[in-house]
């Protein structure tokens, strides 16, 4: 299905060998509708220490949407807490618009009622919630695990504040422990892939769990490739580089768009700032 990646996830340093993130899920079945399943079910289902970080991750930001807002809606499983959140509240009557980086979330979105906006001229967002697979003390992100790198980074330069919502285990000293998510155009790979090593990168073409002879595809049919670094001391000057390859569709390094973070830290929701001292979130009534 075109759609799978949206359960899958790379699992850092292992070669781009992805895992459900919501058990063995059989690649014949929708997983949007699975994952909806999961979120209405009447019966609560105990989630992990690390699904409950996500998920009140995702309540400290839901509190600082406001009426009239429009939205940029993230991908992946922090970013569906919050969705599913949103929507309560906008079936509470909370009134927003939004415009989801993925088709998976906007499938999410809209089957909770959330208004959704078609890319446009001159659109631009308030705010912007999304997850990160890694973030550093400047707010440096590393994101893609879920293939929707190039939709997030179009609405997120889009967007007037981008708040990243996230568990505890993302924050790291220095990016590259997760590997670098590229989307490539299918034409170009074996190219993008030597230039990769070029840089001193050791790049997997991402493939489904059960089948490694076939490819995942990102939301606009191009192949995504996960590059492993080591650590990433200059990631501004990798951005650069890896910019001038051709074939190269978007890179997951997220830089200077970030304000905000909201971070579990000792089972406390935290605000991280570019810089900045960890504050406590229930210290801010408005966004940080
Ligand atoms: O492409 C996916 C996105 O960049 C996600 O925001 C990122 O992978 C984090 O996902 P999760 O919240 O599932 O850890």
């Amino acid at each position: 299905m075109e759609q799978e990646w949206a359960l899958h996830k790379i699992t850092p340093g292992c070669g781009g060998g992805r895992v459900p993130s919501q058990g063995q899920i059989g690649r014949n079945i929708a997983p949007v509708f699975i994952f909806s399943a999961l979120l209405t079910m009447s019966a609560p289902l105990a989630l992990s220490p690390q699904e409950l970080e996500k998920q009140q991750a995702a309540a400290a930001a839901v509190r600082w949407v406001r009426d009239g807002m429009v939205l940029g809606l993230g991908t992946g499983t922090t970013s569906a807490h919050f969705i599913k959140q949103l929507g309560e509240r906008v079936q509470a009557g909370l009134k927003v618009q939004g415009t989801a980086t993925s088709l998976a979330s906007e499938a999410l979105a809209r089957q909770l009622g959330i208004p959704l906006l078609e890319p446009r001229r001159g659109l631009t967002f308030d705010l912007a919630v999304d997850g990160a697979d890694e973030l550093d003390g400047q707010l440096r992100l590393i994101k893609g695990g879920g293939g929707a790198l190039l939709r997030e980074k179009t609405i997120e330069t889009a967007s007037r504040y981008l708040l990243v919502i996230a568990d505890s285990s993302k924050v790291v000293p220095v990016l590259g422990r997760f590997p670098l998510p590229l989307e490539v155009v299918p034409f170009a790979l074996p190219w993008v892939l030597d230039a990769v090593e070029k840089l001193g990168g050791a790049p997997v073409l991402r493939t489904h769990k059960d089948d490694s002879a076939s490819p995942v595809y990102s939301d606009q049919r191009n192949f995504l490739v996960d590059c492993h670094f080591g650590q990433i001391p200059d990631a501004e000057g990798l951005a650069v580089r890896l910019k001038t390859i051709p074939g190269i569709v978007e890179h997951g390094l997220f830089m200077g768009l970030a304000k905000a973070a909201v971070v579990i830290q000792g089972g406390v929701a935290q605000v991280l700032k570019p810089g900045e001292a960890a504050r406590p979130a229930a210290e801010f009534d408005e966004l940080p």
